[in-house]
């Protein structure tokens, strides 16, 4: 029951995408030693017997080398708490566990930064590189030398086409496809269901 730093993991946030992963967890033996969320659980066979705190501060009582943290809050555009909770955590000491469902696909080719997030079946080919805290979410595909930047959402059925490069803080949301070769800037948003065929600039919009 220990994870691959040999540490107890504690899932930052409650909700959907945190339940996503402590089922990849649990699936792959690990410990969940509590879940942080503000508000009451909901009830989940899978938070049974979890250590329920309320609060970023509960945290800090686990010594940074005695835990491993996971950042379970799910990254949709516009909103910043998966940032924020990064960037508290990395500030007092604490490491980030990358997750990686056993029914992803990863090239040995491809680098996967720390605390970064690959869910079930999606594809990350030979030579691409997903930055740290960056979500690839359900049957993404990220193709061959891909450069993914820091806390990207690469939301479910998106396709990354080959060598396009994103910002960080970039959202693909949910079956958008780019085109190889394309730049997205930081902070862009790409629409669910747009294909993205022109670089994108930093901070804006792009849909249908
Ligand atoms: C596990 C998970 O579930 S991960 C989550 C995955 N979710 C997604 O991928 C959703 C991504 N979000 C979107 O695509 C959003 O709609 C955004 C961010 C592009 C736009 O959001 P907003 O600016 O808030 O748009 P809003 O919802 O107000 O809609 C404005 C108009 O654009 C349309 N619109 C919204 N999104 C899209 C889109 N992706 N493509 C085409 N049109 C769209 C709306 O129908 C609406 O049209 P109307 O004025 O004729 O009624």
């Amino acid at each position: 029951m220990k994870n691959n730093t040999g540490l107890p993991i504690i899932l930052i946030g409650g909700g959907g995408h945190a339940r996503v992963l402590a089922d990849i967890l649990v699936q792959q033996d690990k410990q969940i030693a509590a879940v942080v969320c503000p508000e009451p659980l909901m009830r989940s066979p899978l938070f049974d017997g979890i250590k329920h705190l309320s609060s970023d501060e509960d945290v800090r009582r686990y010594a940074p080398d005695e835990v491993s943290l996971v950042n379970a809050i799910g990254m949709l555009p516009g909103a910043d708490s998966r940032k924020k909770v990064c960037e508290y955590f990395l500030a007092h000491g604490y490491t980030f566990e990358s997750v990686i469902a056993p029914t992803a696909t990863v090239s040995a080719y491809a680098t996967v930064k720390q605390g970064a997030q690959i869910m079930s079946g999606a594809i990350i080919q030979a030579g691409a590189v997903i930055g740290e805290q960056t979500i690839v979410n359900t049957q993404a595909v990220i193709e061959h030398d891909c450069q993914i930047g820091l806390r990207n959402h690469i939301a479910p059925g998106s396709t990354v086409c080959g060598e396009v490069t994103t910002g960080n803080d970039v959202f693909v949301g949910a079956g958008a496809t780019i085109i190889n070769g394309m730049t997205i800037g930081s902070n862009a948003i790409i629409g669910a269901g747009t294909c993205i065929t022109r670089a994108v600039e930093d901070g804006k919009t792009v849909r249908r």
